[in-house]
């Protein structure tokens, strides 16, 4: 919730006069008032992780190493000789909701949209379990099971799937520039270092002279060439994931770990969305479901 209520706050940073944004936090009100509040909860919850953190590799040393390796804190505390980082508790409060907000926050919201899109198109959906079926053993078919990431990592329909919730519900909806020189960008005006250049990827998701007269729609085959293999569309134009030096470090790293996860929830099991309860997009920097997603699930097999 507080880490909810800071991304809330940090879209109206984006929208909202500076001077409006500085008055606010100065008398500690409205969006910045909320935002002081949450950074503390989320901070201070952090900090006692992260105390228990330290005591536990102490105590347990070298034996933290499994064979699945380690959480990438205690990877932090134990190898910061060999990284030369300063992991101080500030250092590693930072990184861990770094880590938080751009990959957790992420890969949850596009699940989220994406199980919503699923449960509304039936035809994917069956498609989706073709496809995981034609993928394993016929003796396991029909029956509860898991996916692992070579399962996979070479599913084209699913693939498409996941690549049209992030176009339609881009869990980052927009994102800022700067440039650090003069320059001119393609529409032709002038930009000067300290013009902040904001765009809207949930628009560019659902433009016509991109994405054709269908960019309302959500189809999978969208992403599928003419040979049946993933089409790769360039990151300025599905810029989800963002694009240039900056692109999103963890974007491989997402789509095994959502496809691991929409494999095993659609195969599995039956997802039935609540109608009473509205799916409507929260106003924040994240692209969270203003109320989450009601469902009813019911096993799929025995
Ligand atoms: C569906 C999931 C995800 C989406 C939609 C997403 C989206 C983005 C976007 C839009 C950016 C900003 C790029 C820019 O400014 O040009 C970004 C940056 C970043 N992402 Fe992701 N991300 C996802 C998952 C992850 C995961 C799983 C990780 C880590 C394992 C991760 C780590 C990062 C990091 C470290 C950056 C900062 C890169 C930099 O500034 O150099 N992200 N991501």
């Amino acid at each position: 919730m507080a880490v909810h209520d800071s991304e809330q706050a940090i879209f109206y940073r984006h929208v909202k006069p500076r001077s409006f944004t500085k008055l606010q936090k100065w008398l500690n009100i409205g969006q910045e008032g909320k935002y002081k509040k949450a950074s503390k909860v989320v901070d201070d919850v952090l900090s006692e992780y992260i105390c228990q953190k330290r005591k536990e590799v102490n105590k347990l040393n070298q034996q933290l190493v499994s064979k699945d390796g380690v959480d990438i804190l205690t990877s932090y505390i134990t190898e910061k000789e060999s990284t030369g980082l300063k992991c101080d508790d500030k250092f590693l409060r930072d990184t861990a909701l770094n880590m938080i907000i751009a990959a957790t926050d992420t890969t949850s919201t596009a699940l989220t949209w994406f199980t919503w899109l699923v449960s509304k198109h039936p035809i994917v959906e069956n498609k989706i379990i073709e496809e995981l079926e034609s993928k394993i053993p016929i003796g396991e078919t029909k029956w509860r099971r898991l996916f692992n990431v070579d399962e996979v990592k070479n599913l084209v329909y699913l693939h498409g799937a996941l690549c049209e919730a992030l176009r339609l519900y881009p869990p980052v909806p927009f994102n800022h520039k700067e440039p650090v020189k003069p320059d001119i960008v393609p529409s032709g005006h002038l930009v000067h270092p300290k013009t902040k250049i904001l765009f809207c990827m949930y628009s560019m998701g659902r433009m016509k002279s991109i994405w054709g007269e269908d960019c309302y729609e959500f189809k999978p085959e969208r992403w599928i060439n003419e040979r049946g293999e993933i089409k790769h569309e360039p990151s300025y134009k599905f810029l989800s994931f963002g694009a240039g030096p900056r692109i999103c470090l963890g974007k491989e790293t997402s789509f095994i770990q959502m496809k691991a996860v929409a494999s095993a929830l659609i195969y599995n099991d039956r997802i039935h969305v609540m109608e009473e309860t509205p799916v409507v997009s929260a106003v924040s920097s994240v692209l969270h479901t203003e109320n989450g997603l009601m469902t009813r699930i019911s096993k799929r097999w025995e």
